[in-house]
């Protein structure tokens, strides 16, 4: 039977973008199904990754602006700076991704159909436009990538004024005097962050007794201590019972308890809340029924590691598979379904994929944690470096870091990267290549690295590694020896 197109791609964010384009590559004829009105780029572009990063970046500078040259009007941030100035950054930004996206998907010549579509059977997509009409389409594939959106929450409403959720907190008209943060996802220490850059006074309420539990605990030591300094208070193990604007007073009133302990109703007044209590899989409205596809019991759809669904000619990628839900691995997802898709040999995406927290300053993880490697039963090492000894971060005035290595003591393998610090998130995919080569940390001491780079962390913890299991540095020699034989 004769299609109309060889992959249909409902939804136009990483995943979808990213298989439009192998496809296309493969001389495959690709329609992309976009319910959006006016842009493509879904979550990744347009509410998500890339405007939460721009407002985080304009933050940023302003932060540094104040800690390099001093307050000399004596005004708070929020005084001297305009949040429609940041808003305007972080919308050019916006405008140029998603022009960006255009046009690549013109220049491949990607078909694009804007409206809400669904599935009629295992290759059949009908696609409701913004005008009230029909459009039917078929294909050999179709990728289901419709993304996530936010959860929302049960013991308040949003009324995206004064409690904001993702979408309103990006349309904020002024730099808020206090906020306060209900969530305690990567999203939540995100924005607590930036926010305190701009000299807000953050609470950020967590349902949890603890929260990003993933971060080694050196690093997360780290990050309270920041807290601390930038008065970010963090409260955890909190049952929300109520969210409400005060008119007579002026202010915001949430309503809360501890969970355990001392279970008092405490009220903190604010001036706005956000809340960041999770996402949930886009899925309503696919009619996912009609060609048998399986969900779990979170709603996400199940696929094997080739994307498919247990329907064949039905893949998925994307938030709405579930973990790890990022726009880093959506784009690996949506490409390497579409080599499955034609039969193009492709890897799978590795086990081991890197984490970066866009806080100020950054955090990036990747393999095992110290604590890990140990419960593993491993002989491991660690080797630090701490920013305050480098040289590009005292110029550039980010003293507050670390990079930890964890390695194994006999072969000094890599094991796991560990940084809290600026460029956290760059920085890490050094360590994510000598790993992802089977490499050890003398890879760090060996090989000669631009100089002055925050990549020197990397060659003071990789020393201060090898020091550590030689216990005096008299053995150097014979390690740096062993490895050139
Ligand atoms: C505030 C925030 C910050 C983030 N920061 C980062 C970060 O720094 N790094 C990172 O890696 N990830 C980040 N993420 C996560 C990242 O944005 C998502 O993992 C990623 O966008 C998911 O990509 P996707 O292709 O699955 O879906 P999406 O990007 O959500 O795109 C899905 C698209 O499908 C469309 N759609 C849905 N249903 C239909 C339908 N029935 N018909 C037609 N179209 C439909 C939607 O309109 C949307 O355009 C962040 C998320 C948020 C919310
Ligand atoms: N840098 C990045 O890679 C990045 C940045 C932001 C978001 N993301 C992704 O976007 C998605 C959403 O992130 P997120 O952090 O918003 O969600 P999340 O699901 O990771 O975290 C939500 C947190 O809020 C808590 N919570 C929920 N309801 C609550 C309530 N009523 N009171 C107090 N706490 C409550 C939950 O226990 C949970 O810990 C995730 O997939 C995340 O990985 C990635």
């Amino acid at each position: 039977m004769s299609h109309n197109y060889d992959v249909i791609i409902i939804g136009s964010g990483p995943a979808g973008f990213s298989c439009a384009m192998q496809s296309s590559k493969f001389d495959k004829k690709a329609l992309v199904v976009e319910s959006h009105k006016d842009y493509l780029g879904g979550t990744w572009i347009n509410t998500g990754t890339v405007p939460s990063k721009a407002l985080r970046e304009a933050a940023k500078t302003i932060l540094e602006f104040n800690d390099q040259f001093g307050d000399h009007e004596n005004k708070k941030p929020y005084e001297r700076f305009r949040m429609a100035d940041l808003l305007q950054y972080k919308q050019e930004i916006l405008e140029k991704e998603n022009r960006k996206v255009k046009n690549d998907l013109i220049k491949n010549e990607v078909d694009v159909a804007r409206g809400f579509g669904k599935l009629v059977d295992e290759h059949t997509v009908e696609v409701e436009t913004h005008f009230g009409s029909t459009e039917t389409y078929t294909a050999e594939y179709i990728l289901v990538c419709t993304g996530s959106n936010p959860v929302q929450p049960k013991e308040f409403e949003i009324d995206n004024d004064k409690i904001l959720d993702y979408k309103s907190i990006l349309e904020l008209t002024h730099i808020p005097r206090r906020l306060t943060v209900i969530g305690s996802g990567v999203n939540a220490i995100e924005y607590a962050t930036t926010f305190a850059a701009l000299g807000t006074r953050v609470t950020v309420l967590a349902d949890s007794e603890d929260y990003l539990t993933f971060l080694d605990h050196e690093i997360k030591e780290q990050l309270e201590q920041h807290f601390n300094d930038k008065g970010i208070n963090i409260k955890t193990d909190v049952a929300i019972q109520d969210v409400e604007f005060n008119a007579l007073r002026n202010h915001t009133e949430v309503k809360f308890n501890k969970k355990s302990g001392d279970q008092r109703l405490q009220v903190l007044e604010t001036e706005h809340v956000l809340f960041l209590g999770g996402r949930k899989p886009n899925i309503d409205g696919l009619n996912l029924k009609a060609a048998q596809i399986e969900t779990d019991d979170n709603n996400f759809i199940v696929t094997d590691d080739s994307f498919k669904t247990n329907t064949d000619s039905i893949y998925a990628a994307g938030d709405v598979i579930g973990f790890p839900r990022l726009a880093s691995a959506s784009f690996s997802q949506g490409r390497l379904a579409a080599c499955n898709m034609f039969g193009i040999p492709a890897l799978e995406v590795p086990d081991q994929i890197p984490y970066g927290i866009y806080a100020i300053p950054e955090i990036s993880n990747i393999g095992l944690t110290e604590k890990q490697a140990k419960e593993m039963g491993m002989d491991v090492t660690v080797g630090r470096a701490y920013f305050e000894n480098i040289a590009k971060a005292d110029m550039t005035n980010h003293t507050n870091g670390i990079l930890k290595l964890v390695f194994n003591s006999n072969n000094f393998k890599l094991l796991g990267v560990h940084i809290f610090g600026d460029e956290a998130a760059n920085l890490i995919h050094l360590g994510q290549s000598v790993m992802a080569y089977d490499g050890d940390i003398r890879y760090f001491i060996n090989h000669v690295m631009n100089y002055p780079t925050l990549s020197e962390a990397y060659r003071i913890a990789a020393f201060n590694g090898v020091n550590r299991v030689y216990k005096a540095g008299v053995k150097y020699k014979n390690i740096l020896e062993d490895q050139e034989q």
